[in-house]
């Protein structure tokens, strides 16, 4: 079926973010078929070439690809708000209790739930998502978000050390419960898996070579685990690892480095790390409002430019301080204006990391990230409250880069009123109560 659909259209559809990238179609026609853009042209271009299709007219605020967050933690979207504590401290007292709670699989479906109502209400459609330490915690994302319909690559999350007895496993353990997962759910409709070792304060040598070889059981696999977040965290690595040069070679002398790769943070890299970075072809997920929630510190944005690397950006929910990727677009924007020598980042830069960047991360970029044509149809509508600061900023622009600056400085969750997935109106999905049951009142 043929639908066109009528819009004022932003997007970024360059590789690389940059100040000049924006691409801005006041009144854009898009005929999608099956999901996917198959026209795209002015609105009255399209309406002559296409005159009996059926028309939604989404005018009345702006069209935006669907937002891709590139590192995103499932367990912890109950756990947001814990502020005040570095990240070691902010782990043992705020997210690995947490964590252990979603040994129980109904509690677990309930968190579930929450946390992809969370991407759905920010507008998110993509995301690359560090799963549970539970193998059933990871089977309730996977069929939830299938049920959903969102882009999502997760795993099971593995640890032999130094976390939480409860969250501890063994090698060969992690390696057949991996295995599973990945024979269930990679490649089934828009899920994918990611091999996902905590980080490697948790993960002893053995524990990182099962990742290894549970990365050449399926081709395609995705890898992810964190990376310099923190000094004192990374000063523990150093012990831990006497034999390694750096941290990121504590995954690289497994063969974990490789442009499916994406290490989340980066705050404290040296330059050998960001060579070995850009020399795989591995991306680093920026998580600006963590960084500050947590004081890791202030991302050399400038530093992984020029060295190649890629870089996109992850709300890291729950040390980040929410789902949207507006807000982590303009936490991006003010670390960079506090740096000495930052990147003077523009609205063009911002709506590509948060979108274009994080489908070519994740090695989605023939599929999604902007609304050219062979893209699916993975898009947000924003449109403010009648009356909302937004909304009469909006009404006011002096052009379409003003205008986006405007969506980044002021938009929230609340602003977005439709997210599509390949054309899909996607809704989140309704809340468990405690005993795993919906409400009386709620249907799916
Ligand atoms: O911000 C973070 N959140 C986490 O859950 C985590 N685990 C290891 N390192 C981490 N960093
Ligand atoms: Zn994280």
């Amino acid at each position: 079926m043929v639908t066109i659909y009528r819009a004022t259209v932003l997007d970024t559809p360059g590789d690389l973010p940059t100040a000049d990238g924006l691409r801005v179609s006041e009144d854009c026609g898009l005929v999608v078929k099956d999901g996917t853009i198959t026209f795209r042209d002015d609105f009255p271009a399209v309406r002559a070439a296409f005159p009996d299709e059926q028309v939604v007219d989404l005018r009345g605020g702006v069209l935006l690809p669907g937002f891709v967050d590139t590192h995103v933690h499932y367990p912890q979207v109950r756990v947001v708000g814990g502020l005040g504590r570095p990240l070691l401290d902010w782990l043992r007292e705020c997210a690995l209790p947490e964590e252990l709670a979603l040994s129980d699989p109904v509690y677990a479906r309930g968190v579930a739930r929450d946390f992809l109502a969370g991407l759905v209400h920010a507008g998110t459609t993509t995301a690359l998502v560090f799963g549970s330490h539970f193998p059933d915690a990871v089977d309730a994302l996977f069929a939830e978000a299938e049920t959903v319909g969102l882009r999502i690559t997760a795993g099971l999350v593995v640890s032999d050390r130094l976390l939480a007895p409860g969250l501890h496993t063994t090698p060969a353990t992690a390696l057949r419960e991996g295995k599973a997962l990945v024979d269930r759910w990679h490649g089934r409709g828009r899920l994918r898996y990611a091999v996902s070792p905590r980080f490697s304060l948790s993960a002893s040598d053995a524990m990182l070579e099962s990742c290894a070889a549970l990365m050449e059981t399926a081709p395609d696999l995705w890898f992810t685990s964190h990376l310099n977040e923190n000094l004192d965290e990374i000063e523990h690595v150093r012990r831990l690892f006497p034999s390694a040069e750096n941290y990121l070679s504590t995954y690289g002398r497994h063969g974990l480095v490789t442009g499916r790769s994406v290490l989340a943070h980066d705050v404290h890299p040296s330059a050998a790390e960001l060579e070995m970075l850009a020399g795989a072809g591995a991306a680093v997920a920026h998580c600006p409002s963590s960084n500050s929630a947590l004081g890791s510190g202030l991302f050399p944005l400038r530093a992984h430019l020029d060295a190649g690397v890629r870089v996109a950006l992850g709300t890291d929910v729950g040390a980040g301080t929410g789902f949207s990727l507006l807000k982590e677009g303009l936490q991006a924007y003010f670390v960079q204006q506090l740096l000495d020598g930052g990147v003077a980042l523009t609205p063009a830069h911002l709506l590509h990391l948060a979108t274009r960047s994080g489908a070519l991360a994740l090695g989605l970029g023939d599929q999604v990230g902007d609304l050219s044509v062979g893209r699916q149809f993975d898009a947000v509508r924003l449109h403010p409250q009648p009356g909302s600061t937004l909304d009469v900023a909006l009404r006011h622009p002096k052009d379409a880069t003003d205008a986006l600056a405007k969506i980044f400085t002021l938009g929230t969750p609340a602003d977005i009123d439709v997210v599509r997935v390949a054309g899909q109106v996607v809704t989140a999905p309704a809340q468990l109560s405690l005993d795993g049951s919906l409400s009386p009142m709620e249907t799916r």
